[in-house]
């Protein structure tokens, strides 16, 4: 049968129309007007049903599924489609992350249907964000179960991908009810880098390792899983590297309340809720806190976020650290046994703990100058860690230099708490007189410098009896020993190392 000419040539015509249509509708945007079109027109003709998932619950405790979802759905090829769309640097700095911006759609596919989500944010303070998820009523009971499911596996899977140890740091402005400021925690310090006596940073090491074993134990006892500890002593001495070490040792969040930015005990409370699993949370300096009269966390308030009814129902898994230049001066009820787990002692340099910096700072197991420092160690001679540390790296070029540098603060100083911040004080203010003396550029070690520090040592008294340093120099006497050692503390009611 022989086609009519006629009738190719209009099938040519529609082809070549529907050709300059799709160019039409692809290359000016168009499409998208007919697709938003034909979705309008579905939607007529399905009923819908809505899911919230917001982020904080009715009592202001984080709600994990909000945070599983913005994590899945960052992870959505889609959300490249969403008209507005945030983008950030992630962890390696050439990736780029994207956050779907407030009150935008974002489409997803599961099982052959179709669902959408919807960053909803009110513009009022008070109001929490929240995702809608929109679904097809058609769909629900087929898909909304599995997909959740699915969204708690991809979220977990990306998360351990993803893992970075976290700083929260707490705010007193609550945008949208959010009390917790975060940046990736990033601090070398481990327990390698530690100079501590070695059996004290074993027993502390398996105290970690045992606690994070001892779920099931902690709740066969009826009690949170939760370990809470006490680091004591001088300035320097490395407290606040020792929760660093822990953290990244555990791999756990860091939560660093600054209670001078806690408006109320209620706050307190809710700063806590906040907290998630898996975590330390800290408060530095809680001796100096509460001697503070002008606080507005009252001493109960804070012995009951240390172990209320609040603190055992919140999140598990969770190491509480408080850190304090001394014990003395601090509320009986804050100590009483059995309120903190373990206290441990950090004390000044002696020559084990001087050995492991020269090995850290220097890169030196041993050294001509060691018998020598040995010495001024066993006479009493002391300093803490960091100014050691300041010494070894001013000299980390001449481990000799370094050592002598050393021996020479030793000497000078005898005990040399703080002195060596008051002699950095004397070289800048003395506009860093060049000296010669033994090659030592740096102004802190100037004949001078030591001199004028004699004087101000004198002068305001900082040279303290060596009888008194001694006997607060290891604290190893056990408050109250009942008997057991580490994961006992059913038995005992705390440790003291
Ligand atoms: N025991 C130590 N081992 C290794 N480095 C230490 C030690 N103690 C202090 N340092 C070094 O000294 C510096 C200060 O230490 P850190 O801040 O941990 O002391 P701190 O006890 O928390 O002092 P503060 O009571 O003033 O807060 C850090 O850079 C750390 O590297
Ligand atoms: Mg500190």
């Amino acid at each position: 049968m022989k086609i009519p000419s006629a009738i190719i040539l209009l099938l040519f015509v529609i082809l070549g129309l529907l050709f300059l249509l799709r160019v039409l509708l692809f290359k000016t945007g168009l499409i998208y007007i007919t697709k938003k079109g034909w979705r309008s027109l579905q939607d007529c003709v399905h009923v819908y049903q809505f899911f919230k998932v917001p982020e904080f619950d009715e009592s202001m405790q984080e709600n994990h599924l909000y945070r599983q979802v913005s994590i899945y759905l960052s992870s959505l090829a889609s959300i490249e489609d969403s008209d507005f769309t945030n983008l950030f640097t992630g962890k390696k700095t050439h990736d780029i992350v994207l956050h779907l911006d407030p009150n935008q759609v974002i489409d997803d596919y599961f099982l052959g249907a179709r669902v959408s989500w919807i960053n909803e944010v009110k513009n009022d303070t008070n109001c929490c964000r929240t995702f809608v998820l929109k679904i097809r009523r058609a769909d629900k009971r087929r898909i909304l179960r599995p997909y959740l499911q699915h969204i708690h596996i991809t979220s977990d899977e990306l998360e351990q991908k993803k893992k970075d140890v976290k700083l929260h740091i707490n705010i007193d402005t609550h945008e949208h009810n959010r009390m917790w400021r975060s940046v990736t925690f990033k601090h070398p310090s481990t327990f390698d880098t530690i100079a501590m006596e070695y059996d004290l940073k074993n027993k502390l090491r398996s105290d970690l390792e045992s606690f994070l074993k001892a779920e099931q134990y902690y709740h066969r006892l009826g009690r949170a899983w939760k370990r809470s500890y006490l680091l004591y002593g001088p300035s320097g001495t490395g407290k606040s590297s020792f929760v660093a070490a822990m953290a990244n040792f555990l791999g756990y969040d860091v939560y660093d309340i600054d209670l001078s930015r806690v408006l109320d005990d209620s706050d307190l409370k809710t700063l806590l809720l906040q907290t998630t699993s898996k975590s330390v949370i800290l408060i530095e300096d809680l001796d100096r806190f509460l001697m503070d009269k002008s606080t507005r966390v009252s001493l109960s308030g804070v012995l009951n976020f240390m172990d209320g009814v609040l603190n055992a129902c919140c999140a598990d898994e969770r190491i509480m650290v408080y850190t304090m230049n001394g014990k003395d001066h601090v509320d009986p009820a804050i100590l009483r046994p059995g309120r903190i787990d373990v206290h441990i002692h950090f004390p000044l340099c002696d020559f084990s703990s001087f050995k492991t910096l020269a090995n850290n700072y220097l890169g030196v197991k041993d050294h001509k100058l060691f018998p020598q420092v040995e010495e001024f160690f066993q006479t009493g001679a002391s300093l803490s860690p960091a100014e050691i540390g300041e010494l070894m790296i001013a000299n980390r070029n001449s481990p000799g230099r370094a050592l002598r540098s050393v021996i020479t603060a030793l000497q000078t100083d005898g005990d040399g708490r703080g002195s060596l911040n008051i002699r950095k004080q004397w070289n800048d203010n003395s506009s860093r007189k060049s000296t010669g003396d033994s090659g030592e550029h740096s102004g802190i070690f100037s004949k001078e410098g030591v001199n004028a520090m004699k004087d101000i040592r004198k002068l305001y008294g900082l040279l303290r009896l060596k009888s008194t340093k001694k006997s607060e120099s290891f604290d190893r006497t056990p408050d109250r020993k009942d008997g057991q050692s580490i994961g006992g503390e059913s038995a005992q009611e705390h440790e003291s190392w």
